[in-house]
Parts: structure tokens; sequence; C-alpha cells
């Protein structure tokens, strides 16, 4: 199959004025410009097949908004190569935009002024939409969205940022585009309407087999859409695959906690090694998850051990090793 989105070898640095201060310096530094560089992302390199969603996950300033920035060809690479559905997404051709679509969470499209209902005629005709059509998709997508009649004929400016949210939703997919770059799409939002918008990816995503790439801080967004993740780390590429195959590369990634007295402790300590819990004749041991059978045995067979309970690592709790790990 070949990938909608290519991303090669890209790097990205901005040059950056430096102001000086007073007034003096001021006058100084208009004749002799200071600039500083920074790198937000250096040698990145992934690809998105057809019906499939990309999570970009990374700390704050990691390079996640430069990334999609760079692939929905809004900045241009200064090394590398980008590609979607073909084309270098920098020259932002005509047939390249009715196929393509970019929500930034904190940056809407929607006019404060207008209704949803009106910004959407409005973008029926920029993008040569039957009137009647954009409205009956606008309707259906409002639907999908858990969003009323009244709110689509209400002015933007007196909508909740909720509903603010599922608004620029509709409108950025009435043209239905095969490939769409969502920059935290979630972001400050409730858990209901988070999961809204997530079922609502979910089904855009199968109806329309579109590729989608996303970024967000949520983990469940990521944990729920995402067929494959990209973790970036000051702009460099920390992993790129699914995230079994992540949780597959974290070595005792399960955990079993117990109560137990200290004879217990002595006697399953010549199995595992047994650590201090926060409370009192809690303990926990870590291991692979092939073990759990004869951790279980091992566990059943003491008669003063109770309240036993396993658990895996959360993907945030990995993800944060994997960070801890590239900062060593
Ligand atoms: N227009 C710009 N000019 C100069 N520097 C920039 C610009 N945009 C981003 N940067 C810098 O590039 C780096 C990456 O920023 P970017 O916004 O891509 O990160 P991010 O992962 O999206 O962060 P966040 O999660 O906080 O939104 C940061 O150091 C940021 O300060």
């Amino acid at each position: 199959m070949k990938p909608q989105i290519i991303v090669k070898n890209v790097s990205k640095t901005y040059k950056v004025y430096i102001k000086e201060n007073g007034m003096i310096n001021a006058v100084k530094s208009f004749f002799n410009r200071k600039y500083k560089y920074i790198q937000a992302v250096k040698d990145i390199s992934f690809t998105v097949n057809q019906g499939e969603i990309l999570g970009l996950i990374g700390l704050n300033g990691a390079g996640k908004t430069t990334t999609i920035k760079l692939v929905s060809g809004i900045i241009k690479a200064d090394k590398g190569i980008i590609r979607v559905l073909g084309k270098d997404p920098f020259l932002r051709s005509k047939e390249y935009r009715n196929k393509v679509s970019l929500v930034m969470g904190q940056k809407g499209q929607l006019d404060p002024d207008l209704s949803i209902i009106d910004s959407v005629k409005l973008f029926a005709s920029i993008y040569s939409i039957d009137k009647k059509e954009a409205i009956s998709r606008t309707k259906s997508m409002a639907e999908e969205l858990n969003l009323s009649e009244i709110d689509l004929q209400k002015q933007v400016r007196t909508l909740s940022l909720g509903q603010r949210m599922k608004g620029e939703l509709i409108l950025s997919f009435i043209h239905l585009p095969v490939i769409v770059f969502l920059d935290e799409p979630t972001l400050g939002l409730d858990f209901i309407t988070q999961r809204a918008i997530r079922n609502y990816l979910k089904n855009y995503k199968k109806k329309y087999n579109a590729s989608i790439i996303l970024t967000s801080h949520y983990i469940t967004d990521i944990e729920d859409l995402c067929d494959n993740i990209y973790i970036l780390h000051k702009g460099h590429e920390l992993y790129y695959g699914t995230i079994d195959k992540l949780k597959s590369m974290v070595p005792n990634i399960r955990k079993v906690r117990f109560n137990a007295s200290n004879c217990a402790i002595e006697r399953i300590s010549k199995y595992y090694k047994v650590e201090k819990a926060d409370e009192e004749q809690e303990y926990f041991i870590r291991f692979n998850p092939h073990e759990t059978i004869n951790v279980m045995k091992i566990l059943s067979n003491e008669i003063e051990v109770s309240n036993i309970n396993f658990h895996d690592d959360t993907l945030d709790i990995i993800i944060e090793s994997l960070y801890k790990g590239a900062e060593k």
C-alpha cells in the first residue's frame, strides 16, 4: 500500500530576531540585527497509510505543532521530503486543498459573528459544494457530535468551548477531506465532549478511509484513536510504531501489589525482587506478563498473603520513562 503521507528526514529551524532592551540598543539593533536559531524538529521520518491515524506525542515544545504545520504545508521544511497524496503540501494546489483539512484546537476558522450554519454556507461556496448538500452534511455531522439544531443557528461567540470545537470540526470536514491534520482537537473539553469527538473521528476515518495525523496531550485520545504513534522529544524521534509494540519493549511492565507478613516476604523474595509499597505491610513485584502464572502460583502458596492486585503500567508512565531515559 502506498502511503498517503510521507515525511522523510525532515528538519526545521526557526530564525528568531533578538530584541534588545533600551532605546539606544533598539536603534542599534535596527541596523545590526541579531538572531537566534531554534531547532524545532530534526531528521524526523514517518508515513501514514490510507485509513490510518498517526498520533504525535511530546511534551510542551517537543515540536508537534511544527510537524503539523510542515505536513499541512503552512511552513516549509529546511531539509527533507514531505509528500501528501504524492504532492509537496507547501505548494498548496487547489486539488490538494480540496482533499485536505487542518483543525487547530486553539485557532478556529469559524467567524465569531456568524452562526455555524452561515460559516458552512460560506465554505460551501468556496469549495463549490451544493448548498443543500452542505446543509444536509452539517445536520448529520451535528447529530453525530450531539450538537443541537439551535446551536447551529447561534452566533459562534455565544457558544461554549465544546460547542465551538464541534462547529470547527463540521466546518473542517464539510468538503469530506481524505487527509486530516488535527492539532489538539480535544484541548480543554470535558470528558463526554472528548469522547463524542473521538467517536466522530473514528467513524469518519472508517467511512471515508481517511488518513489522519493528530496531536493530543490526552493519553485516552492516543490509546483510543491511533494506529501508530510518533513520540517526539526536543524535536527528535524517540519512538515510532504501534502502542502494542511499545508496551512489548518495556521490561517488567506488569505489577502485582499485595499485603504480606514478613515471613511470607522472606519466602517470596527467593523467587522475585519484592519492593515495599507506600502502605504498611504492602509490597509489590514487577515482572514480565509471560511470568504471570508463575507469580500467581508463588503468591497463592502463601497463607499470609492477601489483597492481591495485578495491573500493567499505563501508557503515560511508559512514555514518561522513555523521556527520562532520553535525558540520561
Ligand atoms: N514561529 C516560531 N518562531 C520561533 N520559534 C518557534 C515558533 N514556533 C515554535 N517555535 C519553537 O519551536 C519549538 C517547538 O514548538 P512547537 O510549538 O512545535 O512544540 P509543541 O510540541 O507543539 O508544543 P506544545 O505542546 O506546547 O504546543 C519550541 O521551542 C518553540 O518555542
